[in-house]
């Protein structure tokens, strides 16, 4: 079925399976389809507005700004610091014994936010690393969860109970941001060398058509976003990676053999292959990202079936990736639709771990460069197995992720 439209008592809504119709909501016809306000104001108030989180005008300013941030050059640029992390994690993780179970879920949640810090403001923190962290954490995690008052619409001065929740830790977050901003430009007055950060780079930022700098309240709703959106999605890439291996001894082995050739830690490369396919395999099962919804302003055809004005659209890469008509045996895990050749035959419109159009994930070569450099350190190092019997089921909160953890034993590959 590529379209299904159903009305329920709020809203009209439409799910999208076909790659046809995907590719004119979100690419042919996207100006009929801005994201969804339902689901921006429930960001909103972790987020602010951000590139992530505003529509029209004000999105395509901001994007227009943002884009040199995470170019391949750039992205270069940051490998460094994140090979640094994925070492320390690792020095980390050899303190505990050997064989010892770890909750894989937690550690890559912890790891992806260090490299967030550290590309971010460079020097990481340097102070309350872990509290921000804890209080990051705890933030998105209560904001996650859809509020009725917002699913009715009703307006924003009436408080939401996930909001007040979240307020004591936003407010400690929005502090330890301020203080971070107000220290560098401190720093940059002064004449001193910047920080090659994305902190400076934002600073720096001009618009390219007619340049403007990002305002301040933009910069903070930036930064947030960047740890809003790219935290857990990457993280949760990782643990069903290290999970879906662990259930696939014959890829674990030739990701462990391409690694060991390939990846020196002191000079870390992106280019694994073997290891890419897999995670793009692994997104394609457990997409971090499981839906995402657009609103038609106008009325609208797609793929045959009349859409309504107002009707809500949603495409989910969860539903589409595991389609019996777009996909062969769409249960099995196979990396070998990634590899070689056997990549072109998949449709664009039928792959969409990073979203697609002008709206694509802004941080998507730079979350791949980090998932290859994590697991290039810690693959070379450690063996995961899932510990027996420990419950696998995918929740969705604001991403997909492992409703019970990952607790796996890690033992240590070379002795
Ligand atoms: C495996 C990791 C990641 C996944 C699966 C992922 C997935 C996505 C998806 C599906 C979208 C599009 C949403 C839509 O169209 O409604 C998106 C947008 C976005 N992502 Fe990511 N993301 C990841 C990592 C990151 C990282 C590391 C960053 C930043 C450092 C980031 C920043 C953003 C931003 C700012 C947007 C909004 C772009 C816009 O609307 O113009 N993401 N991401």
């Amino acid at each position: 079925m590529p379209i299904q439209v159903r009305q329920t008592i709020v809203d009209k809504r439409a799910l999208v399976c076909d790659p046809a119709g995907i590719r004119h909501v979100f690419l042919d016809n996207a100006k009929n389809y801005p994201k969804n306000e339902l689901q921006l104001r429930m960001l909103r108030p972790a987020l602010g507005a951000g590139v992530l989180t505003s529509n029209g005008e004000d999105w395509r300013r901001q994007r227009r700004i943002l884009a040199p941030l995470f170019s391949p050059q750039q992205i270069q640029v940051f490998t460094a610091a994140k090979a640094r992390v994925a070492a320390h994690a690792v020095e980390r993780l050899r303190q505990t014994q050997d064989g010892s179970f770890v909750d894989m879920s937690l550690e890559m949640g912890r790891l992806t936010l260090e490299m967030l810090e550290h590309t971010l403001f460079s020097q990481g923190l340097g102070r309350d690393a872990s509290e921000f962290q804890h209080a990051i954490t705890r933030y998105f995690d209560t904001l996650g969860q859809l509020d009725a008052f917002d699913m009715l619409g009703l307006p924003d001065f009436l408080p939401r109970l996930n909001r007040l929740r979240g307020r004591a830790t936003l407010k400690f977050s929005a502090r330890v941001v301020n203080d971070i901003i107000a220290n560098r430009r401190h720093l940059l007055a002064s004449g001193a060398d910047a920080p090659p950060d994305i902190l400076t780079l934002l600073l720096k930022a001009q618009d390219p058509d007619t340049g403007r700098f990002i305002s301040e309240q933009e910069l903070r709703d930036n930064i947030v976003t960047f740890i809003g959106a790219g935290h857990e999605t990457t993280a949760n890439a990782l643990t069903w990676t290290l999970y879906i291996l662990s259930q696939a001894p014959d890829w674990r082995a030739r990701v462990e053999a391409e690694i060991d050739a390939c990846f020196d830690p002191a000079a870390p490369t992106a280019h694994l292959p073997v290891t890419k396919a897999v995670v793009e395999e692994t997104m394609r099962l457990y997409p971090p990202v499981s839906m995402m919804s657009r609103v038609a302003l106008h009325d609208d055809m797609v793929a045959g079936t009349a859409i309504r004005a107002g009707t809500i659209v949603t495409v989910a890469p969860y539903v589409l990736h595991r389609h019996q008509t777009l996909w062969n045996d769409p249960d099995v895990f196979d990396p070998e639709r990634f590899l070689g050749a056997n990549r072109s035959d998949i449709d664009r419109y039928a792959y969409l771990p990073f979203g697609v159009g002008s709206r694509v994930c802004i941080g998507m070569g730079f979350a791949m460069s980090e998932m290859l450099v994590i697991l290039g350190h810690f693959l070379r190092e450690f063996r995961f197995d899932l510990a027996p019997g420990h419950p696998v089921a995918p929740e969705v909160r604001l991403t997909m992720r492992p409703a019970h953890g990952m607790k796996m034993r890690v033992r240590k590959r070379q002795a």
